[in-house]
């Protein structure tokens, strides 16, 4: 299934709101570290709903542009803000519609592993970035989050599962520094007493405390030299 069917759907039936919620509980601790400053140029990979760049919006970055394969998310995402300075294109993690180092910073949450050609995708990211630009990059589904690994059985886009070091890796491969590693966990998300379970997908209480408050999100830094 292509991008555009899978996740026009997820659009139309407000998917894109409700994963907003749920990966703001960790995606603000990562934008929070995201150096930006006045005036900067922002990209947001896989967008959604949009909600990165409003945020980053509120800290004074200059034009924000949130890029996402499917036309109904991008639509919900232009619904949601009435802000000139934010842009919401569709496009493609494989070719990437900016020019060379123009560029301040790129985030992506929950869709980077998506991207069909992952390595080409940091090379697009290294290529637009400016000289000491940052791509703050967020996954949940990642090898070493053993509960995640069930997650492609449910979808139909191909997904990449990098464990830690892969993510290092090609990131340098790309010609990016890395200068960050790190899980953010979710203290947010509720979740019940022992007799709910099975719950959300989880047999046991303890899956669910180790999925959300132990493993959370990986969080990889890179920058452009
Ligand atoms: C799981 S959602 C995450 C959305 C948002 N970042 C969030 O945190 O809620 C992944 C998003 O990436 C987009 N996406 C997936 N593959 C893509 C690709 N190859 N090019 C552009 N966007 C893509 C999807 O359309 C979807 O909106």
């Amino acid at each position: 299934m292509s991008v555009r069917a899978e996740f026009d759907e997820w659009a139309a039936s407000g998917r894109d709101k409700g994963m907003e919620d749920r990966h703001w509980h960790t995606a603000k601790h990562a934008l929070a570290r995201m150096p930006v400053e006045a005036g900067d140029t922002v990209l947001d990979l896989g967008t959604g709903s949009g909600y990165a760049l409003r945020a980053l919006r509120e800290r004074g970055v200059g034009r924000a542009y949130g890029l996402d394969g499917s036309p109904e998310m991008a639509r919900n995402a232009r619904s949601y803000t009435d802000d000139p300075a934010v842009g919401y294109v569709v496009g493609d993690f494989d070719d990437l519609p900016f020019a060379d180092d123009s560029v301040d910073h790129v985030f992506s949450m929950e869709a980077f592993y998506y991207a069909p050609d992952p390595h080409h995708t940091l090379r697009e990211v290294a290529r637009v970035l400016r000289p000491g630009g940052t791509f703050y990059c967020a996954v949940n589904y990642y090898e070493e989050n053993v509960h995640s690994h069930g997650w492609q059985d449910g979808i139909g886009v191909e997904m990449t599962r990098w464990d830690k070091s892969e993510y290092r890796a090609a990131f340098r491969d790309a010609g990016l520094h890395v200068a960050e590693q790190d899980t953010i966990p979710d203290r947010e998300v509720d979740i019940p007493e022992a007799d709910a379970f099975p719950h959300e997908g989880f047999d046991t209480r303890a899956d669910m405390v180790e999925r959300y408050r132990t493993l959370g999100t990986l969080l990889t830094v890179g920058v452009a030299p």
